[in-house]
């Protein structure tokens, strides 16, 4: 049976080959190898710090290695900067075990009989010379983020600023669970969850939002069982709060799975009204209907639809659409770490997507209703320039400012972009716009 350091290797290596996502891939992986709460925690921790630091462990580890990484055969390049991630950031991780277990792996999954050698020999080479490891100066590599993304991120924010985005997106985020109030309050959940072992915190801002830690597998605990809570970030919840739909409304939510904005809004309608989930993908729609059973939402239903397909029945017939778009995803790097690496050329269609969606869906809105545009990323392509684009066209919706709680100053655009490095969420974007 795959130990823990063995899953992650694994993970690495797909998403180096394959293109996998590390996330989805751990978690098979991990489910595979039955590896225990603890094991599949430190498999996460190793896979995630790697895809974190892979350019900046390069980095030192080509100082070290006679033969240029990319000449290496993946499964090696990937157990150096394994064995250098617990050597240079894991102190619970003795140096001689990082560097046996390597050494053994080497053995097991390399071609070449001299690869156990080569990864002996580097690492331990890291060890001595540790202290005297100099950080790159480029922003790029030190934060293992690729030039074009640093550019971006610097263009908008100046370099301080950048940089400590640049370093909270390394950072390990928060399991925030959002309280299903139709059935609980959020002092009975935070009860019941401690009796369950988990650690429980009230986040700072947003009511009826916990933050969870050690809760081992959600779908063990009792009360993800009974539909207490769901898992989704501060910043997503307070987009559909900032739409502040009503009970009784008629919303559609059409690029919806896996349904987060669409629980959120029938819970805020207390479960009364008509929420519908759509979103092109069948295998997604099964999501949205074991997510809103399990949390007792009745007024959801889950429908095939392609967003930029027009459906005349759907014409000025809602209250509240939300466009939730497929995006580049660049505002949750904290939680798929390898997304930075993915390639951008294809990243640069996404606009006109996002555009064809939204001038599709705003039709739907019945006059003086209200459409949400969403994602979660931090390009101002895909937030802001398809926002004005939309309002140059259609002049019959506005910006409306919107009151949420939390440390916002700049509600009143009806434009609202939260940041990992400021708020603590996601890299969340979303407009309220409403139609005349
Ligand atoms: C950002 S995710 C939505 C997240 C979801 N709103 C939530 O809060 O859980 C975007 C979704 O849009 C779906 N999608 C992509 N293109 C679409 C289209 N043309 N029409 C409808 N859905 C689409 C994707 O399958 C994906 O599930």
């Amino acid at each position: 049976m795959k130990q823990a350091r063995e899953v992650a290797l694994d993970a690495l290596t797909a998403c180096e080959r394959q293109g996998a996502w590390s996330d989805g891939y751990l978690k098979k992986a991990i489910g595979g190898a039955k590896l225990d709460g603890r094991d599949a925690a430190l498999a996460t921790r190793l896979c995630f710090g790697v895809l974190q630091n892979r350019m900046l462990l390069d980095f030192y580890l080509s100082k070290l290695c006679a033969t240029p990484l990319h000449k290496l055969e993946a499964s090696i390049r990937n157990l150096l900067r394994l064995g250098a991630y617990q050597l240079l950031y894991l102190n619970r991780v003795p140096d001689h075990a990082a560097v046996s277990e390597a050494v053994s792996l080497a053995r097991k999954k390399a071609k070449n009989p001299r690869a156990a050698g080569l990864v002996n020999g580097v690492l331990r080479s890291l060890i001595r010379q540790r202290e005297a490891l100099e950080p790159p100066a480029d922003l790029s590599t030190r934060y293992s983020h690729p030039q074009w993304l640093v550019d971006s991120f610097v263009a908008r924010l100046g370099r301080e600023e950048a940089e400590a985005l640049l370093a909270a997106d390394n950072g390990e985020p928060p399991t925030c669970a959002q309280v299903n109030t139709l059935k609980i309050s959020a002092e009975e959940l935070a009860a019941m969850l401690t009796a369950e072992g988990v650690a429980v915190e009230p986040h700072p801002w947003l009511p009826d939002c916990l933050f969870l830690n050690g809760t081992g597998s959600l779908e063990h605990l009792e009360a993800f069982q009974k539909g207490y809570f769901y898992i989704q970030d501060a910043a997503a919840h307070l987009a559909v709060l900032a739409a502040a739909p009503q009970p009784g409304w008629r919303v559609l939510d059409a690029c919806a799975a896996p349904g987060g904005k669409s629980f959120a809004a029938a819970i805020a309608m207390e479960n009364r009204g008509s929420v519908t989930s759509c979103d092109i993908h069948p295998h997604k729609l099964r999501l949205i209907e074991a997510g809103y059973q399990r949390l007792g939402l009745d007024i959801i239903h889950a429908n095939l639809l392609d967003g930029k397909e027009r459906k005349a029945e759907l014409l000025n017939s809602f209250d509240l659409i939300i466009a939730d778009v497929p995006c580049s995803g660049l505002g949750i790097i904290r939680k798929k770490p390898d997304i930075r690496y993915k390639d951008p050329e294809p990243l640069e269609n996404l606009p006109r997507v996002q555009a064809a969606i939204l001038d599709n869906v705003a039709d739907y809105v019945r006059p003086g209703g209200v459409l949400l545009y969403a994602t979660c990323t931090l390009l101002e392509r895909e937030n802001e320039g398809v926002v004005r684009a939309f309002l140059d066209k259609q002049r019959d919706f506005t910006l409306e400012g919107f009151q949420v709680s939390g440390p916002f100053l700049d509600t009143d655009t009806g434009m609202l972009t939260c940041w990992p490095h400021r708020h603590g969420t996601d890299g969340f974007f979303f407009a309220k716009l409403r139609r005349i």
